[in-house]
């Protein structure tokens, strides 16, 4: 759907248009008296929420590509289906894919958009392509339904199509934390878990029985917790609270360096806490069925 069509179709005066960057990425720009967001279609990706009054909850690089084919660096990335680099490379008939699989790169549809009280819902689906099915995957239907308000709340469903074959898959909501500066930063909420460290050889490392402060790189899976996490940004004056439904992993993620697509001193900025499925739990659908994943963010000022 071109822009003229989707502003037709969707547009919501004062509250919800459609634009498009110089590069050809087509975004919806959601105003309304409780919060403002933009959504690209592209991946279905949001890089902007800022609940009224409040700074942006989310880190999105000054740096980052926006550019078609090209992943944005910041927002919520969706991974799917395999989370990080592509664990599955050799599946019959399907050939290595991208780190966190197509979906972030592909282009979405919306289906749906209205205001409902004081928050906006938008809704965007993914199908299979010749893009996915080259990498061995068909048969599946994806939905990522947004509220945006005062509170924001992002579900993941998929849905297998096949006739009898289950489809198993990993998938993250990967969100960068906007913070004031991540070495003033705490995390509470894993504290019990043990976690494989990424930057140490995937190596187990136990619980820390404390919360997370952080020093340098980092880059942590814990398995098996469905814990809501608090980022407390002392610096910034507020906790940003993530609850999760329906996922098992967690993902704690600081770059600590200049990227390609990251300025200088942009990693002192963000804070990944990713609510995912993925390592130990991937998600196994049977024909037919669906899941759904779910993250709840909200922020209190302290
Ligand atoms: O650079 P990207 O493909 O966007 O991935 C960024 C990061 O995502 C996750 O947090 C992974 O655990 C990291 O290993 C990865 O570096």
């Amino acid at each position: 759907m071109n822009l003229t069509q989707l502003n037709e179709d969707f547009g919501l005066p004062g509250m919800l248009r459609f634009e498009q960057t110089p590069t050809g990425l087509i975004y919806a720009e959601v105003s309304t008296p409780a919060a403002a967001a933009t959504v690209y279609l592209q991946g279905a990706h949001l890089t902007h929420w800022q609940p009224t009054g409040q700074q942006p909850v989310l880190f999105l690089s000054r740096k980052s590509d926006l550019e078609p084919g090209k992943p944005i660096r910041g927002g919520v990335p969706i991974a799917f289906p395999w989370f990080a680099v592509d664990q599955k490379a050799d599946r019959i008939n399907g050939k290595p894919g991208p780190s966190h699989g197509f979906a972030r790169t592909e282009n979405w549809t919306l289906a749906f958009a209205a205001l409902s009280g004081d928050d906006l819902h938008l809704t965007f689906t993914l199908a299979p392509n010749a893009t996915s099915r080259s990498m061995g995957f068909d048969h599946f239907r994806v939905a990522f339904q947004l509220t945006i308000g005062r509170t924001l709340t992002m579900q993941l469903t998929v849905a297998n199509d096949a006739p009898v074959a289950p489809l198993v898959f990993e998938e993250a909501l990967h969100t960068y934390f906007a913070v004031a500066d991540v070495h003033e930063v705490s995390v509470t909420g894993l504290e019990p878990t043990a976690y494989i460290d990424k930057t140490d050889n995937f190596k187990l490392k136990p619980a820390l029985h404390a919360p997370l402060t952080f020093t340098g790189f980092t880059d942590r899976i814990y398995n098996h917790t469905k814990a809501t996490c608090v980022l407390h940004d002392v610096l910034g004056k507020r906790r940003i609270v993530v609850e999760k439904t329906n996922s098992d992993t967690t993902v704690v993620f600081n770059p600590w360096k200049e990227l390609p697509d990251l300025g200088p001193d942009e990693w002192h900025e963000l804070l990944c806490v990713e609510t995912v499925n993925a390592a130990e739990s991937p998600v196994t659908v049977g024909p037919g069925k669906a899941h759904t994943m779910q993250a709840h963010i909200s922020v209190e000022v302290v």
